[in-house]
């Protein structure tokens, strides 16, 4: 179970989340649903380790998270992936499409797994290009592949897909509904189109700060 209890998170004075009680269970698509600003990102920030709430505490399968970003142990933050909407800012714009994904399985010593590259539909041919040499949906799926490569339990998907066509939208579900099946991984889907997450998502959640 990946839970967050109490999370508070200001930026400034302001106030996004007030102590907001959050589970996600392994093996479960939930989608989260609010008004934009409400806190979704903010939350999906939190659960991966990579923002500190002011208050509150995260824990990943029974093991309560002591340290945040970099300080988080390393099994806990490989456990959790978070995927977010504009890939080009989620990516080294020098490195290959291959190198984008192996990096973290190199910086972890996983071995990278090639069938993840067929799994997300990126042919040979693409992987020795640059961010720059190929469209978003394209390196979307890489961004997707090097999650996936660090079998997380849990993957986080901030509007993962709002920017693609919907072939690409259904591929990239696909394939994650696909991972949540072999893996047993719990999944946290977050989309302003409520068409998507309710074919998505098993149950969809409302956001209360
Ligand atoms: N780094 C930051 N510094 C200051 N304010 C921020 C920061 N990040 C987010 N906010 C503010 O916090 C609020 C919550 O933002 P967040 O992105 O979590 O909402 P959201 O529900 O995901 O919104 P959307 O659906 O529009 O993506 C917003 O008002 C946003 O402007």
């Amino acid at each position: 179970m990946l839970r967050a209890d109490g999370i508070t998170v200001r930026y400034g004075r302001r106030t996004v989340l007030d102590g907001l009680a959050f589970e996600l269970e392994p093996g479960a698509i939930v989608g989260l649903a609010g008004p934009s600003g409400c806190g979704k990102s903010t939350l999906a920030r939190v659960l991966a380790l990579m923002l500190k709430p002011a208050s509150g505490t995260v824990s990943v399968d029974g093991t309560a998270v002591r340290g945040w970003r970099q300080r988080a142990p390393r099994a806990l933050r490989t456990g959790v992936a978070l995927l977010y909407q504009q890939p080009r800012l989620a990516v080294d714009p020098r490195l290959t499409l291959r190198a984008i994904v192996a990096e973290p399985c190199a910086a972890n010593r996983v071995t990278l797994d090639d069938g993840v590259f067929d799994r997300v539909g990126l042919t040979a041919d693409l992987l020795t290009r640059r961010p720059h040499e190929v469209s978003d949906g394209q390196l979307q799926r890489a961004c997707l592949a090097r999650a996936l490569a660090m079998r997380p339990r849990y993957l986080l998907c901030d509007e993962m897909t709002s920017m693609l066509d919907a072939s690409t939208q259904a591929l990239l579900v696909g394939v994650v509904r696909q991972y949540r099946e072999e893996s047993g991984a719990g999944v946290l889907a977050i989309s302003h189109d409520d068409v998507l997450l309710r074919r998505w998502a098993d149950e969809t959640r409302p956001l209360h700060g």
